[in-house]
């Protein structure tokens, strides 16, 4: 198979930042996805329903004339998150999720959820209107083991909340982890997991690989190989929950090569590229439409797009290896292997 048609895709995890940042990254997205859930983790956070109307509102003044993408916005969870602002933002179709950070977990999560009895009220109305909660899920812990990380929250957290709370919708975002994986394949209609292009194509050596690779540092942090593995597995076998996030998630060259760098991959030029290059090898591009066009949509209850995309099998492609960006370079994910899945117009 050379060619390969696809409704167009969404992006169900996206970093647009903000101000000169979003503008030179934002085209890098609109390009290939119809929509992206936007994350609510700028500095200071997008908490309110104001404060997402006019995040939206910055986003779309800055999409390329004549695109049609459609920010999906979220609200960063906070201890301090008023029921009443939450409802009234997803009754008018301003949200379509929430983010639940555990605060210290991630870059800029500083505001997240530390005592989780104190946002029980505002989960409780999220199951009854039946907004999905997207959760880093990670453990903050500092003695459990990173590489445990995830495991560790499904056990303490997540599966005590979802208990707790039944019917409340649930995305496990950027999973990294077998245990996570049989948790959601488990978890019936109410759980689904996003999984992004990068985990699909490193595991933990290649973060350490001749020396440290600090562009593909992320959190959470990339497991062994079997783990990547069973992502493979997840994304490329037909199961309805897993679909994708990329997680791509721009920071200038200088935040990442320091002493104390961010963690994130930049991966919205190539992520598509990444993926059909993942799904042929396994023989499975017949399902990368499920991944990347339907299965998301499917999830959060609205339509798929109805604009299709085309990848055409060729001579390995050239991505520009930066993004220059008013702040400075954002280094452009390196997978590692030729791809040779370009989108047609590209
Ligand atoms: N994935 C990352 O490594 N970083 C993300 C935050 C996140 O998604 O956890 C970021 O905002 O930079
Ligand atoms: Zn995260
Ligand atoms: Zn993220």
């Amino acid at each position: 198979m050379n060619t390969l048609t696809l409704r167009r895709p969404d992006d169900w995890h996206l970093h647009l930042r903000d101000g000169a940042m979003m503008r030179a990254v934002l085209p890098e997205t609109t390009r290939h996805f119809a929509r992206a859930i936007v994350m609510p983790n700028l500095v200071p956070p997008v908490v309110t329903g104001a404060d997402a109307a006019d995040y939206r509102d910055r986003i779309l003044a800055a999409k390329p004339s004549g695109s049609k993408f459609r920010p999906l916005m979220t609200l960063y969870l906070t201890e301090e998150t008023q029921v009443r602002d939450l409802r009234a933002a997803a009754e008018i179709g301003l949200i379509a999720a929430v983010k639940l950070y555990p605060a210290g977990a991630t870059t800029n999560s500083g505001s997240g959820v530390k005592d989780f009895a104190k946002v029980r009220r505002v989960l409780e109305n999220m199951a009854q209107i039946g907004l999905p909660l997207l959760v880093h899920g990670e453990v903050v812990d500092p003695d459990v083991d990173i590489f445990d990380r995830e495991a560790v929250f499904i056990d303490r957290i997540l599966d005590p909340i979802r208990r707790d709370i039944p019917g409340l919708r649930v995305v496990m975002e950027h999973v990294t982890t077998s245990d996570a994986i049989a948790y959601v394949t488990e978890g019936g209609p109410d759980l689904a997991a996003t999984i992004t292009a990068h985990h699909l194509v490193i595991n933990r050596n290649h973060i350490l690989s001749g020396g440290i690779r600090p562009h593909y540092y992320c959190l959470p942090v990339a497991k062994r190989e079997s783990h990547r593995r069973a992502l493979v597995d997840a994304a490329t076998g037909g199961d309805a929950s897993f679909f994708l996030g990329t997680d791509s998630a721009p920071h200038t060259d200088a935040a990442k090569l320091q002493p104390c760098g961010c963690a994130g991959c930049f991966t919205a030029p190539n992520a598509m590229s990444i993926l059909a290059e993942v799904f042929d090898m396994m023989g499975a591009l017949d399902r990368l439409e499920g991944f990347a066009s339907l299965n998301g949509p499917a999830f959060y209850r609205l339509p798929p797009n109805d604009g299709t995309i085309t990848l055409e099998k060729g001579d390995p492609v050239a991505y520009p290896d930066h993004v220059d960006t008013a702040d400075g370079p954002v280094t452009v994910f390196d997978p590692g292997m030729p791809l040779h899945w370009r989108v047609a117009g590209d």
